[in-house]
Formats: structure tokens, sequence, C-alpha cells
């Protein structure tokens, strides 16, 4: 069966890659500009699975992935998909030997976050110029010749946009990997299989507390614990509603199962927490 997956585009951007890498049966891969736009296409039907980018090892979450999922796209993770990321400082091949004396960097935020030292160091007066992927930042400088820019993007990307690496891996920490959800309007459908690679459990989970209610997060905490429910991560982001409202996205190493997930689960909307399970999937590492 050939499936259609959705990712956050142009051609080039590392979701692309990732795509590339994981999925090796016949696949129809679809760009959106935007990361919303990805995930609207799934929630419509007008793909089967959307691919975006949700956590990178430097940088942290990417905020709009997993706000839009938690505020106004309730869609699922169904699977992960976990590649390295090597950044390299590209720019138009009518640059090639100027390029140190370029005035303004362009790239997807992330990218330049996770390059912060480099250019600080090298490009201290450049303007910082963001684009929604590193694929686009790449298109856009190799139809705009007359902006004096560089981009930090991928190998492909410069294949594909005929721009001209001048100085590769450029990331200030070696350990640079990003994570990205598979997602789909239903929990329980699975992404295609991926020949060759045997995936890690996990389940991720999103609570909020009741308010004015002391010590709940230690108790949430110890739900967990007490079932030997091994958490890999804990992140808080706002509400949206008020200062000081938060909600909890909680990654256990651990598949759903009929008594420990669902028992902890229980005992937390006991304890008067609101719940919800984003997805129990499998996560693959390139
Ligand atoms: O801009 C891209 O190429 C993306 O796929 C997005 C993204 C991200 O959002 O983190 C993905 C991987 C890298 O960490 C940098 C950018």
């Amino acid at each position: 069966m050939s499936y259609r997956i959705g990712f956050l585009g142009p051609k080039a951007t590392f979701t692309h890659l990732a795509v590339s890498k994981f999925f090796h049966e016949q696949i129809e891969q679809i760009p959106y500009a935007t990361i919303p736009a990805c995930m609207d296409a799934v929630a419509v039907g007008d793909v089967d699975f959307s691919i975006v980018p949700l956590e990178n090892a430097i940088e942290g979450s990417v905020n709009l992935t997993v706000d839009y999922l938690v505020h106004e796209q309730p869609l699922h993770i169904v699977g992960e998909l976990v590649v390295p990321i090597n950044q390299h400082f590209m720019v138009h091949p009518d640059r090639e030997s100027s390029w140190q004396q370029v005035d303004k960097i362009v790239s997807h935020s992330h990218a330049i976050a996770q390059c912060h030292r480099y250019l600080h160091n090298e490009f201290p007066l450049a303007e910082h110029s963001y684009a929604a992927s590193t694929g686009a930042a790449a298109q856009f400088v190799s139809t705009h010749p007359g902006e004096n820019a560089g981009v930090i993007a991928n190998e492909m990307a410069a294949e594909v946009y005929g721009l001209s690496i001048v100085k590769r891996d450029i990331h200030d920490y070696h350990y640079n990997h990003t994570l990205f959800a598979i997602l789909h309007p239903s929990a329980s459908e699975k992404p295609p299989t991926l020949p060759g690679y045997e995936g890690k459990d996990k389940t991720t989970i999103m609570v909020t507390l009741p308010s004015n209610q002391s010590g709940t997060l230690h108790q949430v905490l110890s739900a967990f614990a007490w079932r030997k429910l091994n958490m890999s991560k804990i992140e808080s982001r706002p509400m949206k509603t008020g200062l000081g409202n938060y909600f909890f996205l909680i990654d256990l190493e651990h598949a759903m199962d009929s008594v420990l997930i669902p028992g902890a689960v229980n005992e937390l909307e006991a304890l008067g927490c609101g719940v919800k399970v984003l997805g129990s999937y499998k996560a693959f590492y390139a």
C-alpha cells in the first residue's frame, strides 16, 4: 500500500530528511509550509500521517508543535523518528568567495539556536532572519542572489537549491539529534512498518494539576515511581490561561498496558488532575 505522508516542507528540510531516511517502502511525500498546516492536513484526511519536529537535543521542545497539539489540533503521537542533525553554513554560489562578509543569517529559529556560539564568534553583527524551516531559508537565498545572506541548513538543501556549503558542522554541541513525531487523529493507527528498525516503547501523557492544592506534583511523580514506570522526560508549558498556569508533558519508557499505566492515570484523576494520553508508540532511532 502506498501512504501519503505530510511533512514540514519545502523539499530538503530536516523533517524531509527524516521521512526519506526511514520510509523505504513506496510512500508519497507531501510538503507543507508550516507545522500547523502539516498537522491540519492529517486531521482532515488530506494525508495518512503527518511528520513534524517535536524536540531537539540542544534547543529543547519545538514549542509550536507542542502548543498546536495541546491547544489547537488534538492529534495522537503514533510514532517517533530520531535523527542526527548536522547544520552546515551555505551561501549562494555567487558569494562563495566572500561568504565571511554576509550581513544576514537566514534559517529556522531552532537551527539558528543550535549554532549560536558559532554565529556569535564568526558573525557577531549579522542580522538573524527566521524562516518557517531550514529548507524555506535555503530556497529563499537561492532565489534572492541580491541578498548578502548565509543559510544554515542540511546537505540535501545545498544540493536541491544549488547553494555552496562553505563551513560544515557548525552546530555548537557535538550531540545534535532531533525527534520527529508521526501524528494521526486516531491513537490506535499504526504508521507504516520500518523494516530493519526495532523501535523503543514510549508513552506520552499530558497532565494538568488541580489549582491551589499543595504537593500534587510530588504525588503525580509518586504515582509513576512506585509502579516503576520509568519517566524519561517531564516538561511544563503554559496553559495560556493565566500566569502560573502550566500543564506537564511526561514521557514514560513503557508501552501502554492494561494495568500499570491505566492504574497511574486513574490515580492522577483521583487526585483531581486532568490526564490525556497523547500517544503510546515506538520511537525509531536512525
Ligand atoms: O527547518 C527544518 O528543516 C525542520 O525540519 C525543523 C527543525 C526544527 O524545528 O527543529 C528540525 C530539525 C532541526 O532541529 C532544525 C529545524
